[in-house]
């Protein structure tokens, strides 16, 4: 089965699907590849309006990195090339000057809540939950997705989902400000059209414009380089006995 699919419809919506719902979606570093060529694709396509990124399935958006994958990775070199590589792809998401929505059609835990903040708008299924489980794992997130957090949502707000690691509703969810809608699953596809509809409708130009206010500030900010702190610490956190005796009982329940 193919883990990642990529398409375009007559509105020039595109929409990048992470097609693994056996693994609750998770990134490995094939879907990286492919994400990374999607955005690339987005950005250079002038026919192509818009991007919503979303998972296969009912039961999960994202799971984030892949466990199985990504548990050989011992040392904090090791760990941060792969973090660095899938932050650097986050980053391109977050400034591409075309609208990204990520279309959450369930769970978002761990780097599946880092993509999803890395995109314009979140839109959800009544049913999803939302995480930054990486706490829990005795880590902290580790593709830049904490940084853009703290971007996006109240400071106090963006502290407590970190920190406390606990999964959101989508009401608490959409009180804290990280959902712009929620919806029936049913609708999920629908509602995100009508979404980006009225959007999608301006001209390029002006999309582009709006878009280069925040990338502005960020670039002002030094946001890559903070984005690429975090990848450090979460490094660094790789090796701690904390996070491999949590990798290693999530694998356990595996087996
Ligand atoms: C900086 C990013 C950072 C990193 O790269 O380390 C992270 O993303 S850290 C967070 C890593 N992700 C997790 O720890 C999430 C682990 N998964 C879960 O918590 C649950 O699976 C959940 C809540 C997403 C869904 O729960 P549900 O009960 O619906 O499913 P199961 O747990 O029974 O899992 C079904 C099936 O999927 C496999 N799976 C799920 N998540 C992952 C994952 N992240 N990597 C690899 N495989 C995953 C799980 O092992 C089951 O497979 P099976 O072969 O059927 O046992």
């Amino acid at each position: 089965m193919v883990k990642t699919k990529f398409f375009v419809d007559n509105n020039g919506i595109s929409t990048f699907v992470i097609n693994r719902p056996e693994k609750r979606n998770a990134v490995d570093y094939e879907v990286m590849t492919s994400l990374e060529k999607a955005i690339s694709e987005v950005k250079a396509n002038p026919h192509i309006k818009a991007l919503v990124i979303t998972g296969a399935g009912s039961q999960a958006f994202c799971s984030g990195g892949d466990i199985s994958a990504f548990h050989a990775l011992e040392t904090a070199a090791e760990a941060e090339s792969m973090l660095k590589r899938m932050g650097r792809i986050l980053y391109e998401l977050l400034i591409l000057p075309k609208p990204t929505v990520a279309l959450l059609n369930g769970t978002a835990v761990g780097g599946g809540c880092e993509i999803a903040i890395a995109c314009d708008f979140r839109i959800s299924a009544a049913h999803s939950e939302f995480g930054f489980i990486q706490g829990d794992l005795g880590i902290t997130t580790g593709w830049g997705g904490g940084t853009i957090l703290f971007e996006k949502l109240r400071y106090s707000d963006a502290m407590e989902m970190l920190t406390s690691s606990q999964i959101y509703s989508v009401e608490r969810a959409k009180q804290v400000g990280f959902l712009s809608y929620v919806t029936s699953y049913q609708e999920l596809a629908m509602r995100c059209e009508e979404w980006l509809l009225p959007i999608i409708t301006k001209p390029s130009a002006v999309l582009t414009a709006y878009k280069q206010m925040p990338i502005a500030k960020w670039s002002q900010v030094g946001l890559w380089e903070r984005m690429e702190a975090e990848i450090d610490h979460c490094s660094l956190l790789w090796e701690s006995e904390e996070h491999k005796q949590a990798v290693n009982n999530r694998l356990q329940k595996k087996a």
